[in-house]
């Protein structure tokens, strides 16, 4: 069949309203809804609209678990081409034909995401939608059941309307008509530019609602767009009613963790710089930083014993009241680093509990790009400041937004969020800003891009937001592009500390990284070899693109390999059983976009693959700190298409030499024959800064070796001002 005839289907004016059931007991365990997609959901809190879309969020690729779940509510079984229909029958299985498509898809455009280029795929999400709907309402056709699995897997696939991460959770907000929430792209079909699409369905909308509370890459950044309004405000679609289960309270919850790795010893050699004026000495141990005697408990309940070289330097720094903007490896203990001296000092200030209000003023605001990884640091917040008057609270997109007002007003300390909700709860008057001692950018590379840059410029010159020389602001991240280092001065105190632990923005080195060239359509074999070979390991696959996550899940389902998914084209419940899922084992294999590429904690996840590499370095370098954390190793398999991927080949070949690992030589030929423009593979080169770029201009710094009080020693360049 070719494009012109799902062009024609795409077109019809009507849309089935036959929500299909799959039965469970017709297809084996492990390559259905089982374990991919299953979202437990109350049928009370969707109204026939929201079934529809959550089937087409959900049935698609995990038809059984829905089907189960609804059965008896509002549908009849069906046949199983339906399964196939949507991507998870045998006509999806066949892979010759899956193959075929795919790629037929891929040489007429009409799947080019593998590119990254997410732009293009505006107009297909629209249609992708509707045609896997239909095609799934067509089961008895054994024809089109087959087309159905292709297509329905592109419909199914394609829930999202926009073409970046952002803009896709703009829907998880509000789960619209009965095609799904993703409005824009349906409004939008046929217009390939996202931003306009959003802009003109979106027009007085509230921008917020979560649309930026996602990571983008590549091109995709440039679309991002923000307008503040709140989520309440939004006449488009029902409210968001995704209330996120309360975290355990036991104690032995609060303080599960994992060991640390045989490597973890030897975070004891790597160079650490402090750079800037009159930086206080490193600490060795958790007892130099003379902390309170229940911060020291809960340290010793979390399993710390010994500091990391971040520790070591930031938390004297943060102690000390500096500005401090801190750069070290993926899974180094940056979140301890940060929130360990921020509660000592509120410890010390002797913070009153705080108690209900209908505006808080927290000491505290943390924030964090990614909904689960702010989900992350509220636990650490909570871990640390457990037997403490000291309340942290959590609140982020694609949640209720009532619910995160009724958390707020039980009092807050500490507030952790992603932008969107910040502003919206601001823009609310349920948070002040006036008592802010304290504001940490976590990923600050991140935060401060396109993305979110402006959002944060917003913030701290809301009203009431203590100016940078009343309060203290904390960055952290593993990468910090030099031009980005430049624009956080604005946020930050003139003589703020810089803590560079190893190469900044280098990988980290208990990761063994493998780069296998691979064709675009060899891939999907490759990747199943390789799982078939790690077995029941943990992994995290990554993929360029939602639509594809849910694609190569899908697949993977098929071939019997439990699998989950995450990215922003998912609802937040769906985000949240997906990593639960994947936290716990129930499905050892997690496909991923961006989305999950930073600051995730994950326990044992010994191997990540880059099914698509991403097309920025610095993305690569937090994908593959998934793995090797704290210590433990791990392994990065990355997929090299010379056809697609050759602007990453010189910033991996140094990062991969940085590191020490193996460069093949047919890469090193690419990366000598490709030209990067603006590439120097120096260590100053403009992909990443080595160190404080202010020492480029007018610097100074102090160099150190973590372990070791050499930060003591007088600076030899200790004469210039950076004023
Ligand atoms: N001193 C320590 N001793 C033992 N475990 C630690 C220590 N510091 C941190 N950890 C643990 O190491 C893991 C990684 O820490 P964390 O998530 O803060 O890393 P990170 O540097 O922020 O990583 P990323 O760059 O990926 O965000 C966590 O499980 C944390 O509890």
């Amino acid at each position: 069949m070719g494009d012109e005839d799902w062009e024609a289907e795409i077109t019809k004016p009507h849309m089935s309203s036959y929500v299909p059931v799959f039965e469970k007991d017709k297809f084996p365990p492990g390559a259905n809804g089982d374990t991919f997609n299953s979202t437990p959901t109350s049928s009370s809190e969707m109204d026939d609209g929201s079934q529809r879309d959550r089937f087409m969020r959900s049935g698609f690729a995990s038809g059984r678990s829905l089907g189960n779940r609804d059965a008896g509510e509002s549908t009849t079984r069906e046949n199983p081409p339906t399964m196939g229909g949507f991507g998870v029958g045998k006509r999806f299985g066949n892979r010759s034909f899956l193959n075929r498509k795919f790629e037929e898809g891929d040489s007429t455009g009409l799947w080019r995401e593998s590119n990254g280029n997410e732009d293009n795929q505006t107009r297909d999400r629209g249609f992708s939608r509707r045609g896997g709907y239909q095609d799934g309402s067509d089961s008895c056709s054994p024809r089109r059941g087959g087309r159905g699995s292709f297509r329905g897997c592109r419909g199914g696939f394609g829930l999202g309307s926009s073409s970046n991460e952002f803009e896709q959770d703009e829907g998880t907000q509000r789960t619209g008509g009965p095609f799904g929430s993703k409005r824009p792209a349906l409004s939008g079909a046929g217009n390939g530019d996202t931003y306009q699409s959003r802009s003109g369905n979106g027009s007085g909308r509230g921008g917020y609602k979560g649309l930026n509370e996602e990571v983008i890459t590549g091109t995709a950044k440039n679309s991002w767009k923000s307008e503040v309004e709140g989520e309440s405000t939004d006449p488009q679609g029902p409210k968001v009613t995704y209330i996120p289960p309360p975290p355990p309270e036991d104690e032995d919850s609060i303080f599960a963790h994992y060991q640390t790795g045989i490597n973890f010893d030897k975070y004891d050699t790597i160079l650490v710089e402090v750079s800037g004026h009159d930086a206080p000495p490193a600490i060795l141990t958790f007892e130099e930083a003379n902390l309170c005697q229940t911060l020291n408990n809960n340290i010793a309940k979390a399993g710390y014993t010994k500091l990391t070289p971040v520790q070591k330097y930031s938390i004297p720094i943060v102690l000390a009241g500096r500005d401090l903007m801190a750069c070290a490896q993926t899974g180094s203990g940056k979140t301890a680093a940060f929130l360990l001296p921020i509660l000592a000092h509120m410890m010390r200030d002797g913070i009153t509990a705080s108690r209900f209000k209908e505006l808080q003023e927290p000491e505290c605001i943390i924030v964090a790009p990614t909904r689960e990884l702010i989900n992350q640091i509220y636990l650490e917040a909570r871990k640390f400041s457990f037997g403490t008057c000291v309340r942290a609270v959590v609140i982020y997109g694609g949640t209720q937004l009532g619910h995160s007002i009724r958390q707020i007003v039980q009092g807050c300390n500490v507030l952790c969020a992603t932008p969107g909700r910040l502003m919206d709860i601001i823009g609310k008057e349920k948070i002040g800003l006036r008592q802010v001692k304290y504001l940490v950018l976590d990923e600050a590379d991140r935060m401060l891009d396109m993305g979110f840059g402006p959002e944060m410029k917003k913030l701290i010159s809301c009203p009431g937001m203590p100016p940078k020389e009343q309060r203290q602001t904390l960055m952290f991240s593993a990468t910090f592009p030099e031009e980005i280092q430049k624009l956080a001065a604005e946020f930050l105190k003139s003589d703020y500390l810089f803590v560079a632990v190893g190469q900044v923005g280098g990988a980290c080195r208990d990761v063994q990284q493998t780069v296998l060239q691979v064709g675009q359509y060899s891939k999907r074999e490759k990747l199943v070899e390789i799982l078939r070979n790690i077995g029941d390991e943990r992994t995290m696959v990554f993929v360029e693109t939602k639509k594809k996550a849910d694609f190569i899940a899908t697949f993977l389902c098929q071939e019997k390999i439990s699998t989950t998914s995450i990215h922003g084209d998912r609802e937040q419940r769906e985000r949240e059983q997906a990593l639960g899922d994947f936290r716990c084992g129930k499905c050892p294999v997690l496909v991923a976009t961006s989305v999950a590429a930073r600051g995730l904690d994950i326990e044992n996840v010994q191997h990540v693959i880059n099914f698509d590499l991403p097309s920025a370095i610095d993305e690569y370098v937090h994908r593959i700190g998934r793995t090797g954390r704290c210590g433990n190793t791990g392994s990065a398999v990355s997929f090299f298409d010379p056809e697609s991927d050759g602007h990453i080949a010189q910033p991996l070949v140094k990062i991969l030499s940085d590191a020490q690992q193996d460069v093949p030589a047919w890469l090193e030929e690419i990366a000598f024959s490709t030209f990067v423009p603006g590439f120097s593979g120096s260590t100053r080169g403009n992909i990443f800064a080595s160190v404080d770029t202010r020492k480029n201009f007018q610097g100074k710094s102090t160099l150190n070796t973590a372990g070791f009080s050499s930060s003591q020693t007088p600076n030899p360049v200790d004469d210039e001002s950076w004023d």
